[in-house]
Parts: C-alpha cells; sequence; structure tokens
C-alpha cells in the first residue's frame, strides 16, 4: 500500500510547543464527513477508512490499488464538533496571536464535503433561529474561549473584528452597512497585502462578535446545487485582530495596529460543472472559484519545491493567493482542515483533496512576532537619541554664533536657557545613550522635539515673509521703474531749460541746425522732431553718448573748469544715460547708484537756484528689516510721485522765468523756441 505521509507529530501537541524552529510547517487535520442522507439514498458505497488517529485508507471500488494518507491529524465522521475543535488545536493559535503572531484556519476541499459545516455549524433552520451550541463550528467555540481568555489576562486587550469575502474575485466587506461593494487589495513594505477600506469593528463580548458573524453569514453569497443546498459561492476571511494595550504611544501614526491576528477562512468547494450542474451564474461563480483554488495550488507547489522556494511565487495571481500569502509562505502560523466526502461518487475530488492537502503540509512558514512597540522602543530611542544629539551639538554651535537681541527681533521665541541647560550634568541629556533613563530620554523628546517644532513653524513663517516682500517688491520696482522714467524726462527738459537761461554761463553754441544736421550719434532720445532736441541739452553739441571720449568737456562748457560753489563734478554719466549694451565692457556706465541720483539733485539746484525734492533713489539691496512688506512697497512709489510733482513744478516755474527774462546774446534761440512744448 502506497502511503503519502506528513510529518510526524499531533498538530495540537506541536502547536502547543509554538513555533521555535524558523521553519515551521502548515499543520494539515483531515476530516471526513458522514455520508449524508442523499448518499444514504442513492445506496453510494463509503471509500475511505480511517487507519489510525493520522493515517486514512482510500479503497477504491472495483479492487485498484489502496492509497494511504497520513496527516497531522484524521477525524472520521464519528467525530463531534467539539472533537475537532480540540484536534485542531485552535487554542493554542490564539494564544500565539495574543503574543502576536499571524495565524490561519482555513479550510479547504470539494464542494458539500463539510467545510462551512466545520468552520461554523450547519446553515441556521430558520432565520434567526441559532444553531444548538453542540453543532457550534471552530469559530464560535474559539470565539468563546478567546473572549474567556482574555477576561482572565488580567491586562486589557483590544478585540477587533473584519469579515469579507471574495466573491468573482471581488473583494467584499461583509461588515459595512448598504450593498457591498469592491475594495481593492494594496501591498506596502510593512503590511503586505491587505484590503483598503475594510470595516473593522471593535467588540467587547461574545454577543457581538457572534452578531457580527451571523451579519456576515447571512450577507455571504450561498446557490442551492446538485451536491449542496446551500452551497457557499464566495471565498469568506474573518480576521480577529488581537492587540494588547501598552502605556507605549504608537510610534508611527501610519503604522498597522501591532498585535496577532487569527483568520477564519472558508474556501469556496472546487466543483466540476458537469456534476453539480452549474449553469449561468452558477457556472461563472464555479469558474472564478475553481481558477482561484487553481492558483492557490500553484503557489503551493512552488513553495514546497526546495529549489523554488527561494524564487518568485506567483501570489499576484489572484485575491484570494493575495490574502493567504502570509500564511502560506510568510511568517504566519497556518493550520488547513481538509475535508472530503466519503462517497465513492466524490473519489476523484477525494482523491485531489488529499493530495493537494499533502502537499500543502510540507509547506513551510517562518513564523514571526511582530516586535510590540515595547521591544521597538530601546532601538529606535537610541536611534532617536544620535539625531537628536546632532541636532543640539548643531544648535548650540548656532546659539553661540547668534545674538541673542537679534533673535528676539525676529521674533525668535525659543528658550536659550533651556537649550543650554542640558549641560548641567545631573540632567545631561546626553550622556552615554545606553545609560539613558527614562526621564532623561523624556526630557531629551520633550524639549528638543519642542524646540524642532518652533523652528519648523518660525521657518514656515518666515517663508511666507519672504514671499510676500518678493511680491512686493517686484511691483514697487515696476513701478518706480515707471516713474523714474517721467522723472528722467522732466529732469533732461528741467536742465535744458535752466542751462540756456542761466545768466553769466557764455553764449550757447549754435544749433546745428543752422550750420548743419545733427550727427545720428547722439545718445538721447528726441524731444520733438526739431534737430535742435538733438543736441546735449548742457553743452548744446552733439555728443556721441554720455560715456564718450568728450563727456568731460562738456559740464565744463557750462560751468567752466569748476563747477559752482567748488562743487566738482565727477566725470561719469549721469543717471539718465542709456544703458550700455555691452554691460561690463570698459566703456559701459556703471549701474545708476544712489549717488547719481544725488548728483542730478545737486545738479537741478545749481542750475534751477532751488531746492530740489530728492528724486526716489534705487531701492536699498536689504530691505529694512522691522518694515513690513505693504509699508516698503508703497513707501518707494509716493516718494517717486512726490519727486514727479516736484519736478513738474519747478519746470513750470523754470519756463515761466526763462519767458520773462530777455536772452543774453544776439542768436540765441528763444527758449520757447528751444524748448519742446509740453
Ligand atoms: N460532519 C458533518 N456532520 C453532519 N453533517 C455535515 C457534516 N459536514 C457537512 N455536513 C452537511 O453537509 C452539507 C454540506 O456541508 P457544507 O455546506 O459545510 O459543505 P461545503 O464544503 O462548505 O460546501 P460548499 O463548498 O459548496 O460551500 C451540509 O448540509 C452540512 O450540514
Amino acid at each position: 500500500m502506497e502511503e503519502r505521509g506528513s510529518p510526524d507529530g499531533d498538530p495540537a501537541r506541536s502547536l502547543e510547543q509554538g513555533p521555535e524552529g524558523p521553519d515551521t510547517p502548515i499543520q494539515v487535520v483531515l476530516r471526513v464527513r458522514p455520508m449524508s442522507a442523499a448518499e444514504l439514498r442513492r445506496g453510494e458505497q463509503s471509500v475511505l477508512h480511517c487507519t489510525g488517529a493520522k493515517t486514512l485508507q482510500v479503497s477504491p471500488p472495483g479492487g485498484g490499488p489502496e492509497v494511504a494518507f497520513r496527516f497531522g491529524a484524521v477525524l472520521d465522521g464519528a467525530r463531534t464538533q467539539e472533537d475537532v475543535f480540540r484536534a485542531c488545536g485552535v487554542r493554542r493559535l490564539g494564544e500565539l496571536a495574543l503574543r502576536g503572531f499571524s495565524c490561519t484556519v482555513f479550510t479547504f476541499g470539494q464542494t458539500g464535503s463539510g467545510k462551512t459545516y466545520t468552520l461554523t455549524g450547519p446553515p441556521p433552520q430558520e432565520e434567526g433561529v441559532p444553531i444548538p451550541p453542540s453543532l457550534a463550528g471552530i469559530m464560535q467555540r474559539t470565539f468563546a474561549w478567546l473572549l474567556d481568555h482574555v477576561q482572565h489576562l488580567g491586562a486589557p486587550v483590544t478585540l477587533r473584528a473584519s469579515y469579507l469575502e471574495i466573491y468573482n474575485e471581488q473583494v467584499r466587506d461583509l461588515l459595512s452597512p448598504g450593498s457591498p461593494r469592491p475594495l481593492p487589495v494594496r501591498w506596502n513594505k510593512t503590511r503586505g497585502f491587505y484590503v483598503e477600506q475594510l470595516r473593522v469593528v471593535e467588540f467587547g463580548s461574545l454577543g457581538t462578535l457572534m452578531e457580527l458573524l451571523q451579519m456576515g453569514l447571512s450577507r455571504r453569497r450561498s446557490s442551492a446545487h446538485t451536491l449542496n443546498q446551500a452551497s457557499s459561492r464566495s471565498h469568506a476571511l474573518l480576521t480577529l485582530y488581537v492587540g494588547r494595550q501598552t502605556q507605549v504611544p504608537p510610534v508611527d501614526p501610519g503604522e498597522p495596529p501591532t498585535g496577532g491576528k487569527l483568520c477564519f477562512v472558508d474556501l469556496a468547494g472546487s466543483e466540476k460543472v458537469a456534476a453539480t450542474g452549474s449553469r449561468g451564474e452558477l457556472m461563472l461563480e464555479a469558474n472564478s472559484i475553481n481558477r482561484s483554488l487553481l492558483a492557490l495550488g500553484h503557489c503551493i507547489s512552488l513553495l514546497l519545491d526546495p529549489r523554488r522556494k527561494q524564487s518568485h511565487i506567483p501570489f499576484r495571481d489572484s485575491k484570494l493567493t493575495k490574502l493567504l500569502a502570509d500564511s502560506l509562505g510568510g511568517h504566519g502560523v497556518t493550520l488547513m482542515v481538509a475535508c472530503v466526502s466519503p462517497s465513492a461518487q466524490c473519489l476523484p475530488e477525494t482523491l485531489s483533496t488529499l493530495r493537494y492537502a499533502s502537499r500543502a503540509q510540507r509547506v513551510t512558514t517562518q513564523p514571526q512576532a511582530p516586535k510590540s512597540p515595547m521591544a521597538k522602543q530601546p532601538q529606535r530611542l537610541e536611534t532617536e537619541i544620535a539625531q537628536l544629539r546632532e541636532e543640539n551639538h548643531l544648535l548650540r554651535s548656532q546659539l553661540g554664533r547668534m545674538d541673542p537681541k537679534g533673535m528676539s527681533s525676529l521674533g525668535v521665541r525659543w528658550d536659550v536657557e533651556r537649550a543650554c541647560a542640558p549641560r548641567d550634568p545631573a540632567v545631561a541629556p546626553f550622556p552615554a545613550v545606553s545609560g539613558l533613563s527614562g526621564t532623561r530620554v523624556a526630557w531629551a523628546q520633550r524639549n528638543l522635539y519642542g524646540m524642532l517644532q518652533e523652528f519648523m513653524l518660525e521657518n514656515e513663517r518666515l517663508r511666507k515673509e519672504k514671499s510676500q516682500l518678493q511680491s512686493s517688491r517686484d511691483l514697487a520696482r515696476d513701478e518706480q521703474h515707471i516713474l523714474a522714467q517721467q522723472v528722467h524726462e522732466l529732469e533732461r527738459r528741467l536742465l535744458s531749460a535752466c542751462c540756456l537761461h542761466r545768466p553769466g554761463l557764455g553764449p550757447a553754441p549754435l544749433c546745428p541746425c543752422a550750420t548743419g544736421p545733427a550727427p545720428s550719434c547722439h545718445a538721447l532720445p528726441p524731444l520733438c522732431a526739431c534737430p535742435c532736441c538733438r543736441l546735449c541739452p548742457l553743452c548744446r553739441v552733439p555728443p556721441a553718448h554720455w560715456a564718450c571720449p568728450r563727456r568731460e568737456l562738456h559740464l565744463p562748457q557750462v560751468f567752466g573748469a569748476k563747477a559752482p560753489d567748488g562743487m566738482t563734478l565727477p566725470a561719469r554719466p549721469p543717471p539718465w544715460a542709456p544703458p550700455c549694451s555691452s554691460p561690463g565692457s570698459a566703456k559701459c556706465p556703471r549701474e545708476r547708484s544712489h549717488s547719481d541720483w544725488t548728483q542730478t539733485r545737486v545738479l537741478a539746484e545749481i542750475l534751477t537756484e532751488e531746492e530740489v525734492v530728492p528724486s526716489a533713489p534705487p531701492l536699498p539691496m536689504g530691505p529694512p528689516r522691522n518694515m513690513s512688506p505693504v509699508l516698503r512697497g508703497g513707501a518707494a512709489v509716493p516718494n517717486l510721485a512726490r519727486r514727479l510733482e516736484a519736478l513738474r513744478d519747478q519746470i513750470s516755474s523754470s519756463l515761466r522765468r526763462g519767458r520773462s527774462q530777455p536772452p543774453s546774446h544776439e542768436g540765441t534761440r528763444s527758449p520757447s523756441r528751444v524748448l519742446p512744448p509740453c
């Protein structure tokens, strides 16, 4: 007799010992259901014989070769629900979940083989009528045990539950109100595969949990076919999340809830469409079920091949394999209950289930409890302390360079004393990391985090202010530019008017328009179409450029060798000189500066013998620190506007004076003829 074997050992006992090695095989329990009334009516023969606590013998009808299978436990049709619960060692799984392990119990087998019965008992006879306690399945029994156990633990435990089904390759929440809608399955490094937006309900009593179970069972898709009057058409996963509360706050708000979980998976049964007589929707459902079970079988086959274990396992092939990935090939502890029918009619599917289960029990996982926040704390604190120490060092060196008055004027309100306080060895926050006491760690966290938060807020505020200042500055620059152009024009006219009518300056040279055409190299824009206006307003000759080699001669032509009041006039282009086409070249007039504007003012005052309202200088490079952006931007513009107004007044008065004075020389044109009409 051929025997397909399993690793020796009672599943209950091996689970009692706990997952201790790096590789823990999936535990498999085989349950053979009794012959159903219909099978007995049809006179079908039983082909399965339990020959021991762990062995099953298959005797094909017609005298074919017998095959024996060995599993962690083999339970015949006479075993009660309580027997099955005990043999499966599910209590041990509950304890492991409380220790932080991720545990899974899943039932597997042909349609009508008793999977749902094993997990949740028979379907209720009537709506709202509970099943007798003796028929309660593994799930109800585990719930009762867990809630009782938790009460006696003496430490607070948070219990939550979710319940979903995979129907036609769509994940649907069985606990969310309203009609079920498909939910996405996502993956991330910390959580692995998970269902997004799945409702997780906290519960505190067995009654509430039972209600959740009933709610899910009633919403789960089921239909009748030839082999089962209440056949589940979806895979259902009920997960209990068991969290032990600790005093340590969560490390990261985005982190998944710590603690263990216990997941019950009731797989839909594989079925031969010809045998079940499924048509239409039933057939579509059957195809989807078979496809996902095939993907599961494929993953199991790959997982138990030692050469391929490290290679790619196609868990992504179906929603079912995604959600069982951790239970099959990850860090979970897994129990599989394979269910079979003893009938000879079901033998091909039974053999298929037995082979499947036989393979599954050779798959190993590497159970690992997630590190509790308590366990993570020392390592996390050490890293944080090292970072804080570095930051503190940096902050201290910055503090040393900073002027406290300057800091307070900037609105930085953090406490320098507090920052420096740790220098006191009694409360030194940064001794050797390993020697940190809880108080010191708390001090470091409270103070340095507070300071850093203040810095971040301050930075944010300064960033905003900077952006306001920049836009305000740009606005002011634009307005200043426009006004400055107007001011330049008026200044030019003012100077022209004044130099032509200032007594004692000698005769202005004859306008070249009387002698010949003005050279085209004159730098100033014409005031009007008259060629006279293309002349330099100071020297009345057509200079090529304010940067031309003859420019030194221009002012002496007006003022003599020295300017009035002994003022030396530098030979540099005036503020209105046109920009150079090649900046940086030797001939290029430098950028207009504040002193240029002052010079203009002095020049105008010399010429007009009146006080000239200062022209708006260029904005200083660094804005005054204590001035708000609005004020700063607004101050330059009214200044220029005032300046413009003053120049207009001066020009008018100058013109009036010019008209009232007789020309000092014959041949000099009257100003009214020289100056363009404004
Ligand atoms: N051990 C058992 N003792 C008595 N009746 C059982 C047992 N196992 C199953 N049954 C009965 O067999 C029928 C089919 O069982 P069940 O619905 O659990 O099968 P299933 O494997 O879940 O089927 P499907 O995959 O189609 O959902 C039910 O009427 C159930 O009550």
